[in-house]
């Protein structure tokens, strides 16, 4: 048994979990190409390993994507996660020495992908309003030997400094609390070095950034998705020497920003049945539209954020990168969601409300995964590393281009040979991802 014998042989401590080494990660690549399509196979393992000791990163029913161990902070090891999951961060792809918000974080599966995008360098604020989760994020970042992760309780729609709290801010000043001990206070995960760096006696004024230590690395004008990371030296903060604190932040903080909000969850799978009516559906969106809100008012101008949910719902996904668009006019842009793996979104008008989903150049910078139809790797070749058994044919140029083919009919198709050896192509889950970046 492959796996048994990996894991057995090639597990290791690190603090209370066990991690499995890089060995098993192409043990994996050939049981899974040797047992595709293995969906309950996939199941069980996942129970197995991440219901107790292990952390196992492969992709969605399919493929082992070499990340986070490629990036290097996780060398050698790997953590089961969902492969849009894996390019909504791929596609925000924090600079080292950057400021990073992750609005909705819990369990922390995608902040901890972003610490390893940063190498550890920099600062990820993770939020979620739920306090037991946040103690999940806590653990998995310290789990996985993360520094740069603070976590903390919040509503991320309350997280921007206002005139009250500005106020309220001022009165902590005064009291000369060193910021350090206010993030202790609240529990962040961040290491506080011993002894203390020593800070400004008093927390910076409540009209100043925090992050002023955190040299601007803000993304550049060009492709930062693709752009390389930056040369600079880690600064202090960088190195962890700071901690952000809890929120609330000042308007244009942050560099990036991960919002992936609660969501109707309509692409997860296996569920045969939704109680979501229309009107919930529309509150939903609703409220993502709020969090987004807040999400362009902390972004610092040139930043980059990347709205993601994980449901198949155009009120949640088009409709509401649309609506942002609209509604910040002039000061934020749409931008190619690179890489770009998944189908295109979807354009025209909610047929109810008439309110607009995406035109045309619009629809192709997004991604939107949606089971059960075929997913067609618009860049497959770019994201997958080569499979090491018999090599499946690439997916033919012409499907690739056309987002409704269903993988299951089509029985006369003459490329039945061909799908029946990419049999991952139809295990994503529903999900949806935009970039965009504040201009001004
Ligand atoms: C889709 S999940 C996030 C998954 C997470 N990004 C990951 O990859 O592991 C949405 C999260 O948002 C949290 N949430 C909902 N409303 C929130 C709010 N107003 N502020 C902060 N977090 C919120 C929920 O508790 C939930 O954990």
């Amino acid at each position: 048994d492959v796996r048994e014998t990996s894991v057995n042989s090639s597990q290791r401590s690190v603090g209370r979990s066990a991690v499995v080494s890089a060995d098993i990660e192409s043990a994996l690549q050939t049981a899974t190409a040797a047992t595709l399509p293995t969906l309950p196979w996939l199941h069980k393992i996942n129970r197995k390993l991440t219901g107790g000791d292990y952390c196992l990163h492969i992709a969605n029913c399919s493929w082992p994507v070499p990340s986070p161990v490629s990036a290097g902070l996780l060398r050698g090891e790997v953590m089961l996660q969902a492969l849009p999951s894996i390019i909504a961060a791929q596609v925000l792809n924090p600079r080292p020495g950057t400021s990073v918000l992750d609005m909705c974080a819990a369990p922390g599966g995608k902040t901890t992908l972003l610490a390893a995008l940063l190498g550890d360098q920099g600062r990820i604020v993770a939020l979620d309003r739920t306090a037991a989760k946040v103690a999940e994020i806590r653990s998995l970042a310290r789990d996985l030997g993360v520094h740069c992760v603070e976590a903390y309780q919040a509503d991320a729609k309350e997280a921007v400094l206002t005139m009250t709290a500005a106020a309220a801010a001022a009165a902590a000043a005064a009291a000369e609390q060193p910021m350090e001990e206010k993030a202790a206070a609240a529990g962040a995960v961040g290491r506080i070095p011993s002894p203390p760096v020593s800070l400004p006696s008093a927390a910076p004024p409540p009209s100043s950034p925090r992050l002023s230590a955190i040299p601007s690395a803000a993304p550049s004008s060009a492709t930062p998705s693709s752009a390389a990371p930056s040369s600079a030296a880690p600064s202090p903060a960088a190195a962890g020497a700071l901690l952000l604190g809890p929120p609330p932040y000042p308007a244009g903080t942050f560099d990036y920003i991960l919002l992936d909000p609660p969501c109707t969850a309509l692409g997860l799978r296996p569920r045969l049945l939704h109680s979501w009516n229309l009107p919930q559906l529309r509150a939903m969106a609703a409220y993502q539209r709020a969090l987004m809100h807040t999400a362009v008012r902390l972004l610092a101008p040139g930043g980059e954020m990347v709205y993601c949910t994980c449901t198949i719902n155009p009120d949640e996904n088009e409709a509401n990168v649309a609506w942002a668009l609209d509604r910040f006019s002039g000061s934020l842009q749409l931008l190619p969601a690179e890489p770009l793996v998944g189908l295109t979104g979807l354009t025209g008008a909610d047929p109810e409300t008439g309110s607009r989903w995406l035109n045309e150049q619009e629809a192709a910078m997004v991604q939107r995964f949606d089971p059960g139809l075929l997913f067609p790797g618009r860049m497959m070749g770019l994201i997958l590393p080569p499979l090491p058994l018999s090599q499946p044919p690439a997916h033919p140029q012409a499907k690739e281009q056309e987002p409704g083919f269903r993988c299951d009919d089509d029985d006369d198709d003459e490329d039945d040979e061909d799908e029946e050896e990419l049999p991952w192509v139809d295990d994503v889950m529903g999900f949806f991802i935009a970039r965009l970046r504040k201009v001004s």
